[in-house]
């Protein structure tokens, strides 16, 4: 890897002005990868690596870090953060990438496309703080992309949907404007989707197009293997493989964005508590009878909020009790240290 200035890694004002006297001596870092006990990172001198001082599950590819040379001392508050509810059975909110301008959403132009799961991708790209870009691949294999162009951009007006062949470079050139100086573009989307392909594409690299297993609640390790590699016009692209599960958590807003028809009409109705289930001056009920809003959409928006509010309640449950487990070995330890002391 060549050197890069800081604009060039995507460093911006929003982490310089985190920076106070304390810290002016520190080395700005951006992490290309999270291992275990190291964080690959990259800084205006080359590729490096520095220790965690948190555990790695509070780092993400992408974040900004300060380094003095040997640990991460300080981890930058990021501008985008792509998150999801762990998969498996366990209650915590898993960060994904950090600091990502664009995500695309990748999803093949066949049997993998699939309305309430765009839908669901689109939350969490607006609740990352990030913008949606829908990729449609295999369009070569499609006898008309263009109808599932137009499928994609009927969601939401956040959406722009681009259909190609991603084995095609001319194609993928049409990705070039979100891969320049400093942005920084992530790919998500489900196996075989061909993620890998458009990463090879867009980097010229040869990563291997194969499954990749992630970490499940029986405790299996974990294979995926995120990273933020360089394009060759100037930004960077993190790939994401292996994503199998996708729940929401703490994603509210980014269902509010998506679904912004129900929740204005919502805003409509007679009852400030209307649950559109047939209230007297119901506006959304009113739009589903003269056709202007889809009855199946109302239900797949009723779904996800219902996922959202029981994930995030299990997480904060989880929260409160590791919080109170922990209060309760430091106050153990704590009467261990008195009663040495004492002797
Ligand atoms: N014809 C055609 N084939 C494609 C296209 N995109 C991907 N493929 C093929 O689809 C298969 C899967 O592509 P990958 O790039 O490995 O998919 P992936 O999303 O990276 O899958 P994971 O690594 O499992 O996450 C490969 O055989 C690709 O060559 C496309 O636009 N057109
Ligand atoms: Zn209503």
């Amino acid at each position: 890897m060549t050197n890069h200035t800081l604009a060039d890694l995507g460093w911006s004002d929003h982490f310089a002005r985190q920076i106070d006297e304390t810290m002016v001596d520190l080395t700005p870092a951006r992490i290309h990868e999270v291992q275990r006990d190291l964080l690959l990172v990259l800084t205006e001198t080359g590729p490096s690596t520095v220790i965690p001082v948190e555990s790695a599950g509070e780092y993400a590819v992408g974040d900004w870090v300060l380094s003095d040379g040997v640990k991460a001392v300080h981890r930058l508050d990021p501008i985008s953060n792509l998150t999801r509810k762990a998969a498996g059975h366990v209650s915590y909110q898993q960060r994904i990438a950090a600091n990502i301008d664009t995500i695309a959403i990748v999803t093949s132009c066949n049997a993998d496309f699939n309305i309430p799961r765009l839908e669901r991708y689109l939350a969490m790209v607006s609740s990352a703080g990030a913008m949606p870009l829908v990729l449609l691949t295999k369009a070569d294999r499609c006898e008309d992309p263009r109808d599932y162009q137009r499928q994609a951009e009927r969601i939401s007006p956040l959406v722009t949907a681009i259909a190609l062949n991603a084995k095609n470079p001319e194609d993928v050139a049409q990705l070039i404007p979100w891969c320049k100086s400093g942005q920084t573009l992530a790919l998500i989307g489900s196996s075989g989707v061909g993620k890998t392909t458009l990463r090879n594409s867009l980097t010229g690299g040869e990563a291997e197009t194969q499954a990749i297993r992630e970490d499940d609640a029986r405790g299996r390790h974990t294979t995926t293997h995120r990273s933020l590699v360089p394009t060759p016009y100037g930004g960077w692209l993190i790939d994401t493989p292996g994503m199998r599960e996708l729940q929401l958590a703490g994603q509210e807003d980014g269902i509010s964005a998506v679904f912004e028809d129900i929740e204005q009409l919502a805003t409509q109705c007679k009852f400030n508590d209307c649950a559109h289930q047939g209230e007297p001056g119901c506006a959304v009920q009113a739009a589903i009878e003269a056709g202007e809003l889809d009855a199946d959409r109302l239900e797949r928006w009723r779904k996800l909020k219902r996922e959202d509010e029981i994930n995030s309640e299990s997480i904060a449950r989880q929260r409160a009790r590791n919080k109170a487990f922990s209060k309760m070995v430091n106050k153990t330890v704590r009467g261990s240290a008195k009663r040495k002391g004492r002797r």
